[in-house]
């Protein structure tokens, strides 16, 4: 496989997609898509926003989330932090990349390890190394770049923060329709165990594309935590969701368009574990764009590492998966990738 470097230069220079970033079109014209959907829309101020999530959950697995509390401004100055990354010199990017074994760092995701072509992006995650660890490796000149330093690192921690109160007030409202009787809070002592929760933030960018329709941009995946919340630049489309088949419709991808004041919310793996299958993961991908430079903001949530994540189920239900820590849940998906949620199920036949 050719480097990162070559891959990066080929990105940047050329006016045709290369041959190892052109994906058959089985891959990505799979299923059609369609224009619109209605994507459901939960505003977390109304009394019954823990039962608009839980419909949201069950039905789709991804809604936007409003009078979520985080200011527009605070959105915005980290989306040009964001793009401030990416537009860094080549070799100062390589300096942080991901090393083997390591979550965190610049790179292509790990995903793209189950894909025989590569994706139209550039990914960087923080997860766990402090952010000034990162920033002085980006910006390394210590009197030069002391500012940039300490306003990435300022912002993306006022970022992070934000992120981590409304991804535990989503997982509470979320809970309060899972095990019963608004009980489940109670009955997983791992929320309580508030500085343990493990978060990463997936900062991802999509160069314009010369022929947008041969490319992907991110391949199609689940989010492995319990939830993600996803900011992205606005006006700007790029993310799909596979409308879950209920019987009744056909399966398609549909946009997820961003909504001024909204941010997506995506349940993720580990979540339909503990709701023993009443939520769905859902499956979304990005696509890429001839002339506009998108980037978006993961930010995943998931348990303390030790803990293990099982169902939460009712009186006289069976459990359908085996209890699982974040860990090892990743390290079965870096083998298996989508087979990873049938492969924990238990049978009871
Ligand atoms: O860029 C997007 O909209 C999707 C990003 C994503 O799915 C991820 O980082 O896991
Ligand atoms: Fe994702």
């Amino acid at each position: 496989m050719p480097s990162l470097s070559h891959d990066h230069l080929e990105l940047e220079s050329s006016s045709h997609v290369p041959e190892t970033y052109r994906w058959p079109p089985s891959h990505r014209h799979d299923y059609p898509t369609t224009s619109t959907a209605n994507i459901p829309v939960v505003d977390i101020s109304l009394p019954e926003a823990a039962s608009l999530i839980d419909s949201a959950c069950r039905s789709w697995g991804v809604f936007y989330v409003t009078s979520h509390g985080i200011p527009s401004h605070l959105l915005q100055a980290a989306e040009t932090q964001t793009h401030r990354l990416f537009s860094l010199p080549l070799h100062r990017k390589l300096l942080a990349s991901r090393r083997p074994g390591s979550i965190s760092g610049f790179g292509r995701p790990p995903l793209s390890a189950f894909f025989p072509k590569l994706m139209w992006s550039e990914g960087f995650t923080l997860a766990g190394n402090p952010l000034n660890e990162v920033a002085s490796t980006l910006w390394p000149e210590p009197d030069h770049d002391h500012d940039s330093r300490s306003h990435f690192c300022e912002l993306m921690d006022d970022y992070k923060k934000s992120m981590r109160d409304l991804a535990r007030k989503l997982l509470r409202l979320t809970l309060a329709s899972i095990g019963g009787h608004g009980d489940g809070e109670e009955r997983v002592g791992w929320l309580g165990l508030k500085d343990q929760m493990i978060e990463a933030l997936q900062l991802n960018s999509y160069p314009p594309c010369p022929e947008p329709e041969k490319a992907i941009g991110m391949a199609t995946h689940t989010d492995s935590g319990f939830l993600t919340i996803l900011h992205q630049s606005g006006n700007m489309e790029g993310l799909q969701v596979l409308q879950p088949n209920d019987g009744s419709d056909p399966i398609q991808w549909v946009p997820i368009r961003p909504m001024a004041g909204a941010l997506v919310v995506h349940v993720g793996d580990l979540l339909q574990i503990l709701s023993n299958g009443r939520f769905k993961s859902v499956r979304h991908r990005a696509v890429v764009s001839r002339s506009e430079h998108r980037v978006s903001m993961a930010y995943f949530y998931g348990p303390p590492s030790d803990v293990k994540v099982g169902p939460m189920v009712l009186p006289g239900q069976c459990p359908i998966y085996r209890p699982t820590t974040w860990p090892e849940y990743l390290e079965i998906r870096a083998r298996l990738f989508d087979g990873s949620l049938e492969s924990i199920k238990i049978s009871h036949t």
